[in-house]
C-alpha cells in the first residue's frame, strides 16, 4: 500500500509558489495579498484559518485575516466583502465556512467578486468548471488532482466513485475526474446498495463526513482512495470516512487523515490566490 503523503506533496506546491513570489519580491512589486474572513468561534474553522495564515506566511504571501463574531450580520459581512472586492490591493477574498445560520452562506459566496473568488465557489466560477474553462478550482478537489498526478495515476477510463454531493468537495471532484475521462458516479445518502458501488470503483473519493464509515468490504482490491473526511473518532483524534487500519491492506494507495487532503486544500489555495494575483497585476 503506497501511503499519499499530502504533507510531502503541498510542501513541495508550497515551495513552488514560495519561489515564484521570491521572484516578484525582487522585482520590487508588491506580493499577493490574501483575504480570509472568520465570523464565529468554530474551532476547527480556527485551525484552518490559521494554517492558511501559516501557509501565506510560508509563501511569502500576504494575508489580511479578519475576525467577526457570530453576532455579525449579513448585512455588515455584505458590505466588508464589498470593500475587499474594491480593495487593490487584494487579490484573493475568502469566507471561511461554515458561516452562523443566520447568515445565508449562498448569498455571501455570490458577493464576493468571481476574479478574487480563490476558493472556486461563486456560480460564475462553478460555471467554468462545468464547461472545463479556466476560472478557479476549488481548494481541496483542486489538491486531489494534484495528489493523483504526484502518484502518476491517470484517471482516463478508470471508474471513480464519489461518495458524497457538496458543493465545494463532491461535486467539483466528479466533474474533474470526468474532464480527465474517467466513468465517475456519485453517491449518496439515497443510493442503493453502497457497498456493491463503492466496491466497483478504481478512485473512491469519500467526502460524507463519518467517522471510519468505509471498511475494507467497501473497498476493491487495488483501488486508490482519497479521504477528505475530517471527523473525529471516539478517544477524540482525527479521523477520516475511512477506516484505514481496515482497508491499508487491501489498497494500492490511500490518503492518510490527517496529512492527506487536508494540507493540499491549503497549498492550492496559495496557488489559487498566486494566479489571481498573475491576472490582475502581471
Ligand atoms: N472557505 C472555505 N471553507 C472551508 C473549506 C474551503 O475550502 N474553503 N474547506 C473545509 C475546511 N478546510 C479549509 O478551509 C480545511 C480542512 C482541513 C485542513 C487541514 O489542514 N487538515 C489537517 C488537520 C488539521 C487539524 O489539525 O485539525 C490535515 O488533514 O492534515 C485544511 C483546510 C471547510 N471549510
Amino acid at each position: 500500500m503506497k501511503l499519499i503523503n499530502g504533507k510531502e506533496i503541498s510542501t513541495k506546491t508550497k515551495d513552488a509558489i514560495k519561489a515564484e513570489i521570491e521572484a516578484i519580491r525582487k522585482t520590487g512589486k508588491r506580493v499577493p495579498k490574501l483575504a480570509v474572513i472568520l465570523v464565529g468561534d468554530n474551532q476547527a474553522s480556527q485551525v484552518y484559518v490559521r494554517n492558511k495564515e501559516k501557509a501565506c506566511a510560508y509563501v511569502g504571501m500576504e494575508s489580511l485575516r479578519i475576525n467577526k463574531d457570530a453576532t455579525m450580520s449579513e448585512e455588515e459581512l455584505l458590505k466588508l466583502i464589498d470593500e475587499l472586492n474594491h480593495d487593490d490591493s487584494v487579490d484573493g477574498i475568502l469566507v471561511q465556512l461554515p458561516l452562523p445560520k443566520t447568515i445565508d452562506e449562498e448569498k455571501v459566496l455570490k458577493a464576493i467578486a468571481p476574479e478574487k473568488d480563490v476558493d472556486g465557489f461563486h456560480p460564475a466560477n462553478i460555471a467554468k468548471l462545468f464547461l472545463n474553462e479556466e476560472g478557479f478550482i476549488p481548494c481541496t478537489p483542486y489538491g486531489m488532482m494534484v495528489m493523483l498526478d504526484e502518484i502518476g495515476y491517470d484517471l482516463d477510463g478508470k471508474e471513480v466513485v464519489v461518495v458524497g454531493r457538496s458543493n465545494i468537495v463532491g461535486k467539483p471532484v466528479a466533474l474533474l475526474a470526468l474532464h480527465h475521462n474517467a466513468t465517475v458516479t456519485i453517491a449518496h445518502s439515497h443510493t442503493k446498495n453502497l457497498q456493491e458501488v463503492t466496491s466497483r470503483a478504481d478512485v473512491l473519493i469519500a467526502a460524507i463526513g463519518k467517522a471510519k464509515f468505509f471498511t475494507a468490504d467497501y473497498v476493491k482490491e487495488g483501488a486508490v482512495v482519497l479521504d477528505v473526511g475530517m471527523n473525529r473518532d471516539e478517544n477524540g483524534k482525527l479521523c477520516g470516512d475511512v477506516d484505514f487500519d481496515d482497508v491499508k491492506d487491501k489498497v494500492a494507495a490511500i490518503t492518510p487523515v490527517p496529512g492527506g487532503v487536508g494540507p493540499m486544500t491549503i497549498a492550492m489555495l496559495m496557488k489559487n490566490t498566486l494566479l489571481s494575483y498573475k491576472r490582475r497585476v502581471q
